[in-house]
């Protein structure tokens, strides 16, 4: 034995030694009583008498009398069960330590099931979430895929409380670790993203992780939730905490005394919930005002025990996942952390090529495509467009002869025709193969389709109507749905919300396509006035607002009513409007018109065109603007994006011109408008219609270099070219220069907080020294090294137009310092130089304070956050005596 009998303690000596610690902690009674028994230190009748006593401590103290009775072996092999099973004792394992516990040879060989209620209930939580996250669901029920041979990495981006950047999370793990937690106190971690960027998927993998016990995580317990479930459970259903974790997830069995819940109470740092959806929630505003829910007994209305969880008002120190679509604020004080997701980087695309294509022929095929498109592969950065791009690849490649993904200017609307095509397609009678594969044609398909398409088409347009993403099997059979419709793919069973036996419910297999079936509807309709198209429209502009969600209630606990909203983003009808545009454009006009008579194709085209052409303008002119420097700015909000989305999706030349006659504005600010490299693609389609020049701010967004190659045609019209922290590399750098320096018309660059190195440093060097009108540059926060350094201290010394240089937080080091020093030097214009935190020393000071008393120009130098040491001091106390233009030294 180990030190316990070293110290020679017995351990029936223990037992009465620590009588009252074990009567006042021990739990999982039935797990000591099932091993005393298989052991056979326990009879069946001891057994008895221990069960028919009362209180759980009165148990102990019965179980400790017979074990003391039964002899030192008895006890030893009950301290033997406390140490084993640590999950179901974790209360005594301190105690275990205190008295030096080590179980001896022959106690090792002494076997302990654990028929303990919370470890069975753990190992059947893993159990049931790796049955339902092993699949990652495809076309319909029919092809499903498995997780592991298709999940790929995508950017994740950390952000702080104020939104700017912390960096990029390298792995899972990371997400529920400290890395980027801004605020300790906050609960939340908070994960946004994009319509198809993999929200759901990223956080199936993580369930999937855990349950194979592959996530660095000491949580025992895993609750995911869809947040649209809150909605569906009836408005007067009050149910406990207890029933929205066992009921709507995995249900604890064997366990009468409810150790569970109370081990999730006592300890919530064991518990991980994932809710997915956030801005799916469709609350009832007046639910709001009913009283929080802080007691885990008391039974409330499910959203308010969703918001109490959140908040840390019920299981405080539990971690929570949440993921809501981007542009969803909640107030920073309920957030730990903030995770964006960015989709795949070319990179993570190619790898999923891989995984999508396992023959060699294919992935050239689809590689060769991509490559001939920025904007396709801008479109494939969201995994769920990727998605179906590959798939309908797949499918239709194998159906048909030939088959090429739709050219250049492949729009989002294709993507979805594309998808629909595959679906329908089930529809036609399969061809023998032994034939020679049949010719693709797509209007048959449609053709023939077209029944269940309008079926499908007017059952999401109603669940829209009616603010809901879920359907019945009434609602289905009421738009003339059959069960071999069904089996086409458009929609999916869904099983979790119905702990009872009820009626299936059934959703589309994604949001986005039920908006674009729901526009599908809205051009197919010939009852109602033309008008009606443009109802969400409508609706997209009245509400402009940033959204501000149910979390307010955490905070202030009271939330004034308002206006009834089915959705808390309106996303879903800017998407509808998107389609909606594509469907009515000119080149779907042959497919459409088999479908819709041409002559309420025509009408509705040309609402949509009158609608269009001036919204830009209407939307500019409702914004406030201000002039500097004779210029009119304006800074745009996130509506106009989707304007400038649904132009391109139109393809209409027209629009674009009257669009960008539109802009009076000399500056637009696009910052902070979640703009992504596919969006680029619109913003050029209409600026390059623009005849006065402008100037383009598009700081914190996600263009990527994709993005920044489509906006190539327009770069010869921007005076101010800003694309801050926008994950941009060398490749980028290259498209400017070629275009910046071709036009020279630029006087700002803001390039801070990318991925530029000194490659990219030499070419905006090269744009420095080649612009003659260009005054700021900002390129700080980037991976500039000495040798980049040299490039642009070079550049600067012969620009005699720069006068604000940013190069903080790179690392271009004493070498790099001693080259400014050389383009300081009697410099005629540059006022303003930040070379703070690039690991400057004493010696590079030195050069930099010599060098600026033969400068009188420089007012502003930003040098903290270097490596200067007290000995360079006096040299700066002489530069401020020899009184320089220097105002501001930091
Ligand atoms: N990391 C990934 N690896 C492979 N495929 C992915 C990944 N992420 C997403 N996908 C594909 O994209 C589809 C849509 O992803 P997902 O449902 O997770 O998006 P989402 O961000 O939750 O969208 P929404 O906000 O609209 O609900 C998935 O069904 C899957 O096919």
């Amino acid at each position: 034995m180990g030190q316990v009998e070293e110290a020679r303690v017995s351990c029936i000596d223990l037992l009465t030694c620590h009588r009252e610690l074990l009567v006042s902690t021990l739990r999982s009674i039935q797990c000591l009583l099932d091993n005393l028994l298989a052991n056979r230190f326990f009879c069946e009748e001891d057994v008895e008498i221990v069960q028919r006593t009362v209180t759980k401590p009165n148990q102990v103290r019965k179980i400790l009398e017979l074990v003391q009775c039964k002899g030192e072996d008895a006890c030893e092999y009950f301290v033997f069960i406390i140490y084993k099973i640590r999950d179901a004792y974790i209360d005594l394992q301190p105690w275990l330590k205190e008295i030096n516990y080590k179980p001896s040879r022959d106690m090792e060989e002494m076997k302990v099931v654990n028929t303990d209620p919370i470890s069975r209930y753990c190992e059947k939580q893993r159990h049931e979430m790796s049955r339902d996250t092993s699949f990652i669901m495809s076309y319909g029920q029919q092809d499903e895929t498995r997780l592991e041979d298709l999940y790929t990495d995508t950017v994740m981006e950390l952000f702080n409380d104020a939104n700017e950047s912390l960096g990029f999370i390298q792995s899972l793990n990371q997400l529920l670790g400290e890395d980027g937690v801004f605020n300790p106190q906050g609960e939340i971690i908070y994960v946004m993203g994009d319509a198809g960027v993999g929200k759901s998927i990223l956080l199936q993998k993580l369930q999937n992780l855990w349950s194979k016990r592959e996530l660095q995580t000491d949580a025992i317990f895993f609750f995911k939730f869809r947040c649209r479930m809150f909605s569906i459970f009836k408005e007067a259903e009050q149910m406990s905490l207890r029933d929205l974790l066992f009921k709507y997830n995995c249900y604890p069995d064997h366990d009468p005394d409810n150790e569970v819940f109370d081990y999730i109470l006592r300890f919530p740092d064991k518990v991980v919930f994932t809710f997915d959806g956030y801005d799916e929630i469709q609350e009832d505003i007046d639910l709001m005002n009913v009283p929080e829910v802080v007691s885990p007994e008391d039974k409330a209305n499910s959203l308010q025990l969703l918001l109490s969880l959140l908040c840390g008002k019920l299981l405080k120190g539990s971690k929570k996942i949440l993921t809501t679509r981007t542009g969803i604020e909640l107030q920073s004080r309920v957030i730990k952390k903030k995770v964006v997701l960015r989709g795949f980087s070319p990179d993570h695309l190619k790898t999923y090529i891989k995984l999508q294509f396992k023959e060699q022929e294919h992935r050239d095929l689809v590689s060769v495509q991509l490559d001939a498109s920025p904007h396709l592969c801008g479109l494939c950065s969201t995994p769920l467009f990727s998605w179906i791009v590959f798939k309908s690849f797949r499918h239709l490649h194998t159906m048909h002869d030939t088959f090429h993904l739709p050219e250049t200017s492949i729009t989002l609307t294709d993507i979805f025709l594309l998808l629909s095509e595959v679906f329908l397609s089930r529809l036609a009678t399969p061809a023998s193969p032994l034939l020679k594969k049949s010719t693709r044609c797509t209007s048959e398909t449609f053709r023939v389709g077209l029944r269940p398409l309008a079926g499908f088409a007017k059952l999401a347009l109603q669940g829209l109507e009616r603010g809901s993403f879920l359907c019945s099997q009434e609602e289905i059979s009421e738009c003339g749905l059959t069960e071999d419709d069904m089996a086409l793919g458009f929609l999916r069973p869904i099983h979790e919300f119905d702990a009872s036996d009820a009626p299936a419910t059934f959703e589309f297999i994604h949001i986005t396509l039920q908006s674009f079936l729901a526009a599908f509807a809205l051009v197919l309709d010939k009852q109602t006035s033309g008008n009606s198209i443009l109802k969400f429209f409508t609706e997209c502009s009245r509400r402009r607002d940033p959204c501000c969600l149910p979390l307010a209630f955490c905070t202030t606990g009271f939330v004034k009513p308002r206006e009834k909203r089915p959705f808390s983003t309106n996303e879903h009808l800017q998407f509808t409007n998107l389609f909606l545009s594509g469907l009515l454009s000119k080149t779907q006009a042959s497919l459409m018109g088999l479908l819709v008579s041409p002559v309420l194709l025509k009408k509705k085209r040309a609402l949509l065109k009158a609608y269009l052409s001036s919204s830009v303008k209407v939307h500019l002119e409702g914004l406030p603007c201000h002039t500097a420097d004779g210029e009119k700015k304006v800074h745009v909000l996130p509506h106009f994006l989707w304007i400038l989305r649904c132009i391109f999706e139109t393809g209409s030349k027209d629009i674009a011109k009257m669009t960008a006659k539109g802009i009076t504005a000399g500056f637009i600010k696009l910052g902070y408008c979640n703009v992504y490299s596919g969006d680029c693609t619109a913003i050029n389609f209409v600026l390059q219609h623009r005849q006065k020049l402008l100037g383009l701010d598009m700081d914190n967004n996600n263009i990527s270099d994709y993005g920044v190659k489509q906006l190539q045609p327009s770069f010869c019209k921007m005076t101010i070219v800003r694309l801050c922290v926008n994950n941009l590399t060398d490749s980028s750098m290259e498209v400017l220069a070629e275009e910046l320096c071709k036009h020279k018309i630029v006087k700002v660059l803001g390039l801070y907080n990318n991925n530029i190195t000194d490659a990219g440093a030499k070419l905006v060097a090269q744009i420095i020294e080649e612009c003659p009108q260009l005054a700021v540059v900002k390129v700080g926060k980037n991976k500039i090294t000495p040798v980049g350094g040299r490039y642009l201290a070079m550049a600067v010394k012969k620009s005699a137009s720069i006068f604000d240089l940013g190069m903080w937080g790179n690392s271009i080091g004493d070498e790099g310092a001693e080259a400014f020093a050389e383009a300081l030097k009697n410099h005629p214009r540059l006022t303003n130089l930040s070379l703070a935190a690039n690991g400057i020393t004493s010696s590079g000071g030195k050069c930099l304070a010599e060098a600026l008393k033969e400068n009188t120009v420089l007012r502003i130098f930003w040098l903290v956050q270097n490596e200067m040491m007290d000995d360079s001091a006096p040299h700066w106390a002489e530069l401020i005596q020899a009184n320089t233009g220097l105002s501001h030294l930091w």
